[in-house]
């Protein structure tokens, strides 16, 4: 059995990030970057006014009822042309500064009669004009490579007149159930029968994550089933097979993928997911999850998210972040154990974390009501309330 950490490092040497592929930043979002990405234009171009008023050129303060003559008006869009030369110039949020005015008197501050404008309040300094630049300026790197792009960053991209980002290909992930107890919601169970429910919530994670993630089926505990499952697998960057990962006479999953692929990792010292196994042939991955619910899932955040990772071109790790326990705990066992917790952020972003009482693998009502998986190193003495902790959110 290996560590985690070697699993992960297996995981790294074996997946080559996947080709980048140019997509409308309309389509990016989720997306990893493969390269940098600068600003096409400066962001405002020019200086413009940050409120409806009339722009000035404030040499010194000015004080309630001064009269400014009204010279003409710059709707956003339409800058004005002339020159200011004492007087005002009407604008609007986002008008262009007309040139040589530092500072824009608010409407509020102003009563206006035909062309002049009386000030009703003293303007003890220039304000109200947003500089040229003042978001970005043409060349600036908005978003560097590897950056997961948010919605925001689609619009940052667009006001800077980007219109195409170069992206890594999602990872295509198939994955498929093994096991002849298995039956999809909705139909009536007969005894020994269980709902198959791992891939509705593997699905859309895996697609949080950027994957294109799809569903193959349940396949039976049958070298065949398995067979015709990898088959419809061929385009898939990763296939996941759930379940049949163990020793049993019918866990068939991994005898069929030894037959189809070169193991790399065949066991790893984690609770829960100790039958996590890992491979490669030619183009294509093979990771197999644990049938046991929390043990499926807890492998997808250790392992396939940071395989996900890998093929994006990033480092496969793990996001640690350090908690405070909340209540002792007893000396860890020999394996790694990632147990599923609650943390909360108390005053000043320190996070407390409580880990749930039932910690069995198969629970995936513990898994639900939990949001972080707390991290023990393998044979970890036992901890304090109050002791610092390494836990992995979700
Ligand atoms: N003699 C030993 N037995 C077991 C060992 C061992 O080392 N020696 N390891 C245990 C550990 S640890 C785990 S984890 C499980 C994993 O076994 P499998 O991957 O072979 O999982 P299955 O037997 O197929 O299923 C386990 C459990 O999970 C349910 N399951 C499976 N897939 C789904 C699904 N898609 N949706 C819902 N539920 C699912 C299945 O019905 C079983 O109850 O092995 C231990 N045994
Ligand atoms: O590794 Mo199993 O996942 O402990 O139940």
């Amino acid at each position: 059995m290996i560590s985690v950490d070697d699993a992960l490092r297996q995981i790294g040497s074996s997946l080559k990030p996947l080709p980048s592929v140019t997509v409308p930043v309309g389509e990016a979002a989720g997306r990893i970057l493969a390269e940098a990405v600068r600003a096409k234009v400066t962001q405002p171009p020019t200086a413009v006014s940050a409120m409806d008023g009339y722009a000035v050129n404030m040499v010194a303060p000015m004080t309630a009822g001064t009269q400014i003559r009204v010279l003409g008006e710059a709707p956003a869009g339409r800058p004005y042309v002339g020159t200011l030369t004492g007087g005002a110039v009407r604008v609007f949020t986002g008008s262009a500064m007309p040139t040589g005015a530092n500072h824009v008197i608010i409407q509020e501050h102003v009563e206006r009669h035909g062309d002049t404008a009386t000030l009703t309040h003293d303007q003890r300094a220039a304000r109200n004009v947003r500089p040229a630049g003042g978001d970005f300026a043409e060349g600036d790197v908005l978003a560097p490579a590897l950056r997961w792009l948010s919605p925001i960053d689609l619009s940052l991209l667009s006001a800077a007149g980007v219109v195409e980002t170069s992206v890594y290909r999602r990872p295509r992930i198939a994955l498929f159930a093994n096991g002849d107890e298995l039956v999809p919601p909705g139909k009536d169970l007969a005894r020994g029968q269980v709902y198959e429910s791992l891939s509705t919530g593997l699905l859309p994670l895996l697609d949080s994550w950027g994957a294109e993630a799809c569903f193959l089926g349940i396949a039976a505990d049958r070298e065949s089933a398995v067979e015709a499952m990898f088959e419809a697998a061929s385009d898939a960057d990763i296939v996941v097979p759930i379940g049949g990962a163990s020793v049993g006479d019918y866990d068939v999953a991994k005898a069929v993928g030894r037959k189809r692929f070169d193991l790399y990792v065949e066991k790893v010292a984690v609770k829960p997911g100790k039958p996590v196994w890992f491979g490669t042939k030619a183009e294509q991955a093979v990771l197999g999850f644990p049938g046991n619910p929390a043990s499926a899932f807890v492998c997808a955040h250790l392992f396939l998210r940071p395989a996900l990772q890998a093929l994006s071109g990033g480092e496969p790790r793990l996001d640690l972040r350090t908690a405070i326990l909340d209540a002792p705990l007893p000396p860890n066992g020999p394996r790694e154990h990632f147990m599923r917790a609650s943390v909360a952020e108390e005053a000043e972003g320190r996070l407390v974390c409580q880990p749930a009482a039932r910690q069995d693998s198969s629970l995936l009502s513990t898994f639900a009501a939990s949001n972080a998986l707390l991290r023990r190193g393998p044979n970890e003495e036992a901890r304090a309330a109050g002791d610092p902790v390494a836990v992995l959110l979700f």
